[in-house]
C-alpha cells in the first residue's frame, strides 16, 4: 500500500480529502476501474496527477469530488474536509457561461464585489476594462484560462482541481498560468492538477503520483516544498 499523508513542513495542515480503499467499478460488474487504498490531501499541498491515457485520472477527480457518472458505483471511504471545490478545466471558456459577460458572472459566480474581480482578473493579467464586457467565446484561449484561474481563485474554495490546465494553450500562455496557478494556493488551500506534461509537473508539484490502469503505481519524490502554513 502506497501511504499519503502529510508532508515535511505542513504539520500545521488541515486534512481536506481522505480516501481509503476507494474504488470506482462499473455498477453490477467486479471489474475495477480505479483502486485507491489510501490519499490524503492536506491544505498547502500541489498534487500532481501523471499516468498515461485512460489510466483513471478524470475518475480520480470524479472521486475527489464525490460526482461520478450514474453506471459506476463507489465503495470505500471518501471523507471531504471542506464544503466548496473548484475547478480549473482544459479550456478556460468550459468554466464559464458564455453568454455573460467576464465580470458580471464572476461577480454572481463568486459573490464578491465588483472591486475584488476588478483586482483578481488584474492579478491574472485581465486589466483591460473593456475584458469585464466580453463574453467567454471573445476571449483568446490564454484569456479565457486566465479568468478560469481568477474564478477559482475568487471562490477561495479550500480545494481546487485542475485537469490539464494548460494542455490548450501555446508556450507562452502555458509558462503564464503555471505562474498563476503557482501564485493562487495560499497555506489554506491545495490544489490537485491533472497532467501529461512532465514540465508542468516539475513547476507546480510538492507531491506526484501516478496512476496506471486505475491503479496508484508509485509516488514520485516531490519536486518542492508544500506552502508552509
Ligand atoms: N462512465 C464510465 N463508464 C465506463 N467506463 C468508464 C467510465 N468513465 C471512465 N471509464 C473508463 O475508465 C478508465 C479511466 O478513464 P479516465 O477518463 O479516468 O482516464 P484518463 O486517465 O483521464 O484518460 P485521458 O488522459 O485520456 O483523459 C478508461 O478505461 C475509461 O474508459
Amino acid at each position: 500500500m502506497i501511504s499519503m499523508g502529510n508532508q515535511a513542513g505542513i504539520s500545521r495542515a488541515t486534512e481536506l480529502l481522505s480516501l481509503e480503499n476507494s474504488s470506482l467499478c462499473v455498477r453490477g460488474s467486479s471489474q475495477l476501474l480505479l483502486e485507491i487504498p489510501e490519499l490524503r490531501i492536506c491544505s498547502g499541498e500541489r498534487l500532481v496527477v501523471t499516468g498515461p491515457s485512460g489510466s483513471g485520472k478524470s475518475l480520480l477527480l470524479s472521486m475527489i469530488t464525490g460526482r461520478w457518472a450514474a453506471q459506476l458505483e463507489h465503495s470505500g471511504t471518501r471523507t471531504i474536509g471542506c464544503e466548496r471545490i473548484g475547478y480549473i478545466p482544459q479550456r478556460g471558456q468550459d468554466a464559464l457561461h458564455p453568454l455573460m459577460p467576464l465580470g458580471r458572472q464572476l461577480r454572481k459566480a463568486s459573490g464578491r464585489s465588483a472591486q475584488a474581480v476588478a483586482d483578481t482578473l488584474a492579478s491574472v493579467g485581465l486589466d483591460d476594462p473593456q475584458l469585464l464586457q466580453r463574453r467567454p467565446a471573445e476571449l483568446s484561449g490564454g484569456q479565457a484560462q486566465r479568468a478560469a484561474v481568477a474564478l477559482a481563485a475568487l471562490s477561495s474554495a479550500p480545494l481546487i482541481l485542475a485537469d490539464e490546465p494548460t494542455s490548450a494553450l501555446d508556450q507562452a500562455s502555458r509558462d503564464k498560468i503555471l505562474g498563476l496557478l503557482d501564485k493562487v494556493v495560499s497555506a489554506e488551500q491545495a490544489m490537485v492538477v491533472v497532467t501529461h506534461d512532465p514540465e508542468v509537473a516539475e513547476a507546480l508539484a510538492t507531491r506526484r503520483i501516478r496512476l496506471d490502469s486505475g491503479k496508484l503505481r508509485e509516488e514520485l519524490a516531490p519536486a518542492r516544498q508544500a506552502v508552509p502554513a
